[in-house]
């Protein structure tokens, strides 16, 4: 789909081409990709997987120029900036990757990512899936898995209750959620796929696949 079809939906495309993370890919354990319709709970269940395990992931902030939604930290959930500041560090080349959706700059600075691969830490990348064709492109070899909502009804009543949304986002998010599925049907394409219906339940299912894939191959077999 093109961008223009997308106005009101938020890119998740973090792409690490940062010479020091690839080379840490290459040796340490593969980065963790997240993917998944927007409220499916990628967001959710990624903040459970970093409070469990602080010393092992860590996230990347992406820069944008959008205004916060309530609740969102700067610094946390984004780097807000301004159009004029961002558009200069773009120049500046310290952007990894950067896009315009519904008049608002996205984009994952070198510092960020950077900051995680300088901590030791495995990179969380928070992607859709036009962010996992371009990933895939690339030498990063990640794990891919994908967060499923239990059905786009469920999906849309988190999105109501989450209360982020007008009826034209919520419609857009809702369509291209439909597309995404369609694509995790392929199992070629993610490594893992949660259905995310009771949170306890999936959250169980990620931490063991990333035990077993991530924690127990780096040498640290530390439960959690
Ligand atoms: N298993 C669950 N059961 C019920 N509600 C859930 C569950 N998982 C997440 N939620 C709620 O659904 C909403 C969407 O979750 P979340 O914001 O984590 O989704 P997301 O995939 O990160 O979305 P986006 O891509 O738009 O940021 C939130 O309000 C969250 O509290």
């Amino acid at each position: 789909m093109a961008s223009e079809d997308r106005a009101d939906v938020e890119p998740r495309v973090k792409i690490y081409f940062a010479r020091g993370f690839i080379r840490m890919a290459s040796t340490g354990p593969k980065p963790l990709v997240f993917c998944g319709p927007s409220g499916s709970g990628k967001s959710t269940l990624l903040q459970k997987l970093l409070l469990d395990f602080p010393d092992k992931f860590g996230f990347s902030v992406s820069h944008t120029t959008r205004r916060p939604r309530e609740g969102e930290v700067d610094g946390v959930h984004y780097h807000f900036t301004t159009v004029k500041q961002m558009e200069n560090d773009i120049k500046q080349g310290r952007f990894i990757e950067s896009a315009t959706f519904g008049g608002n700059l996205y984009g994952t600075s070198k510092e960020s990512v950077e900051r995680v691969s300088k901590a030791g830490k495995v990179c969380i990348l928070d992607i859709d899936v036009q962010g996992v064709k371009k990933v895939k492109q690339t030498a990063l070899n990640p794990l891919y898995v994908f967060i499923k909502p239990p059905s786009l009804d469920e999906l849309e009543s988190r999105l109501r209750k989450r209360n982020t949304e007008n009826d034209e986002s919520l419609k857009m998010r809702l369509k291209i959620a439909n597309e995404e599925m369609k694509y995790a049907e392929d199992p070629n394409n993610f490594d893992f796929v949660v259905i995310n219906d009771n949170l306890e339940n999936a959250y169980y299912q990620l931490k063991e696949f990333v035990n077993r894939k991530i924690i127990l191959n780096s040498g640290d077999t530390t439960e959690n």
